[in-house]
């Protein structure tokens, strides 16, 4: 019988992009879910990705992946929310700034999480993932309203484990940087990689790494994995 789908939000690039790739090239079926189409997307369908567009910046638009999702598969062996939007404070204060970090981040792994836990398990093991960020530890400056939403999101690991135990582990991982992105400045490069104890933006193959280690692991729930070069040691 085929193995259960694992599903990973906002994977058309980098991070998500990387962690589709490496569980296709180990035999594992996903479904993804894309906001913008790019070459990336049609690349998984080749590769026998189910690829369902979808933008989370609305609870009707969650509502409809949702709907999606269950039109394209019953079972599933992992979610993974990895959708995310990286927004910085507008130079006038915008309440949408705030709204849109709590919708993406925190609406909609709830909303997915409520509604398609019954897609999960049937007797095997089952994951929810939520990527959150290291600095929920320390917050932003220039990213208020983004960390506060991660930090929600962490809470959600927390009351979602409680929840869904013992049929769904439920856990996160906590990243600081991994990867530039293409036009960050030489400065700024360096400013981020003096800021952990390790120095250096890895690339996305540790996260990979951890979710793998999280998958495979029976017995953590409501973790919260930081994956941070040592930040916290600085
Ligand atoms: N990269 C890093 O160094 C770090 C990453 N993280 C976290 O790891 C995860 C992956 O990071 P990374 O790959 O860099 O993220 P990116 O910002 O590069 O990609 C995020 C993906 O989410 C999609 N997305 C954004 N907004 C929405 C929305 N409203 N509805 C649906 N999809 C949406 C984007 O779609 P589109 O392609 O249309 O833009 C994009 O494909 C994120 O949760 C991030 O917060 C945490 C700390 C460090
Ligand atoms: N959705 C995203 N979230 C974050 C990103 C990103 O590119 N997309 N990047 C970071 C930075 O790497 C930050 O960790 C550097 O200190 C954080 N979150």
């Amino acid at each position: 019988m085929q193995r259960a789908p694992i599903l990973i939000t906002g994977a058309a690039r980098r991070a998500g992009l990387h962690c589709a790739e490496r569980l296709l090239d180990e035999g594992q079926p996903i479904i993804i879910s894309y906001r913008t189409e790019r070459e990336a997307v049609q690349r998984l369908r080749q590769r026998g990705a189910i690829a369902l567009q979808a933008d989370f910046a609305s609870d009707q638009g969650v509502l409809d992946f949702i709907d999606a999702l269950k039109a394209s598969t019953d079972r599933l062996r992992a979610i993974v929310h990895n959708a995310s939007d990286w927004m910085a404070e507008p130079c006038a204060p915008d309440p949408n700034t705030l709204h849109s970090m709590m919708q993406v981040h925190v609406a909609a792994p709830y909303l997915i999480n409520l509604h398609c836990a019954d897609l999960l398990g049937h007797g095997g093991p089952a994951d929810i993932v939520h990527l959150s960020d290291d600095v929920t530890r320390v917050g932003s400056a220039r990213h208020i309203a983004y960390a506060a939403s991660k930090a929600a999101l962490d809470n959600l690991t927390l009351s979602f484990a409680k929840r869904f135990a013992p049929g769904i582990k439920v856990n996160a991982i906590a990243p600081a940087l991994l990867e530039f992105q293409p036009d960050d400045g030489q400065s700024y490069r360096r400013e981020a990689l003096a800021k952990s104890a390790l120095g250096i933006a890895p690339g996305f193959e540790v996260l990979y790494q951890t979710l793998r280690y999280l998958l495979d692991n029976p017995y953590i729930t409501g973790a919260i994995l930081p994956l941070n070069g040592g930040r916290h040691l600085i």
